[in-house]
């Protein structure tokens, strides 16, 4: 039989051992209504939020901080299933000299690490950029899984503006983004595949859904040129909203149904979980936005849950302030907002009344590219 030169042959990316590791590592951070603690700031993005506490961005403040998220009760395991760090932290330890990735490990939390580095200029383009990082990834993720961690984070930028985002910025974020998670696949680690439209500007939230289905359509033809095992993969994208400039409000339920319908459109079964990053959202926003999602009723064949940073740790930093006696607010804070995520990834969170003012501010930065 003559076989055309064009058709596709395979040869396995992955043995069935690999495989089975990935998936089962992407199912157990987001069981059972969990998420993720985005605490991968790097030391230029903590020093923004240090500056807001007016704390100085040192390194042992910034060891202080996380060492409160972690060691909280243990009783946070059932809320947080994984917990991205920085390169910095990775190696950090405890008062009493223990490391933090084995604090996490020892209560059943899954370590991570950001293994992006930062954003570079897409020329010819109305101010784009694609993500730095590939050179020596594979290197970098062999050492990381040495150390103790079991998935790794990218996250690429995109925007909506004049001539935004342009054809060569999706084909090269989403390029780049499926690299990357074939490199981390290799080393056994699971990806966290991350292209954030950001809220920047006064498009409305049909043109954010609009921009978003053409983006995570671009991720998903990437991934599966580059053979990657959506299995053991997870996503982390932007929920569809209006610009945060837009002066059209949306409900919950509106941002809901824009996003479900987007994921829908664009996303595999076949990946396990959709980790929403919090994107400037106060607190509240969502948490909200995230428990309309699990209520929308379109099918949903992943587990939708939170990967956020700002919304999860904004009132436990402001309970801090950088005072060793703060500690037990400040630990409470970030319980209280990783127990009412969870709620909202199981579609179960109810809303008390008046809120704290920490959480219903806004976490919005302009142009948060990095
Ligand atoms: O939008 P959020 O939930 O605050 O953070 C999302 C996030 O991807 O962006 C930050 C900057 O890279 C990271 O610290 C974090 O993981």
């Amino acid at each position: 039989m003559c076989v055309p030169v064009t058709m596709a042959h395979q040869f396995p990316a992955l043995t069935s051992e690999q495989k089975k590791a990935l998936s089962e590592t992407a199912r157990r951070i987001v069981a059972n209504g969990k998420g993720i603690l985005a605490a991968d700031e790097s030391v230029g993005t903590m020093g923004n939020r240090l500056q807001r506490i007016k704390v100085e961005n040192t390194e042992e403040n910034r060891r202080q901080f996380r060492e409160l998220l972690f060691t909280v009760d243990s009783s946070v395991s059932q809320s947080i299933g994984g917990v991205i760090l920085f390169h910095e932290t990775l190696y950090q330890k405890d008062g009493q000299g223990k490391l933090f990735r084995d604090i996490l490990k020892e209560k059943g939390i899954v370590v991570g690490i950001k293994l992006d580095q930062g954003v570079a200029p897409l020329a010819g383009t109305n101010k784009e950029t694609t993500v730095q990082g590939l050179d020596g990834l594979s290197e970098r993720c062999a050492q990381y899984k040495k150390d103790g961690a079991d998935f790794g984070k990218w996250r690429a930028v995109l925007k909506i503006d004049n001539q935004c985002p342009s054809h060569l910025a999706i084909q090269e974020n989403a390029n780049t983004l499926a690299r990357y998670a074939s490199i981390c696949q290799q080393n056994g680690l699971v990806p966290i595949v991350e292209p954030e439209v950001i809220p920047d500007g006064s498009h409305d939230m049909e043109h954010c859904q609009y921009v978003t289905e053409k983006v995570l359509a671009a991720v998903y033809k990437a991934l599966n040129d580059h053979h990657v095992y959506l299995e053991g993969t997870l996503l982390k994208p932007n929920m569809v909203t209006a610009g945060h400039a837009c002066t059209k409000k949306y409900t919950p339920e509106q941002v809901a149904m824009a996003t479900v319908t987007a994921l829908h459109r664009t996303v595999p079964a076949a990946v396990p979980g959709i980790c929403f990053l919090s994107g400037g959202m106060s607190e509240e926003d969502a948490t909200l936005n995230l428990n309309a999602i699990n209520l929308c009723p379109l099918p949903k064949p992943w587990k939708l849950s939170f990967s956020y940073g700002r919304a999860l740790q904004a009132s436990a930093l402001a309970a801090w302030g950088g005072k060793a006696e703060n500690k037990k607010a400040t630990q409470e804070a970030f319980m209280k907002r990783a127990l009412a995520n969870s709620q909202a990834a199981k579609g179960q969170y109810v809303h008390m009344g008046s809120s704290d003012s920490a959480s219903t501010q806004s976490l919005f930065t302009a142009s948060y590219t990095y």
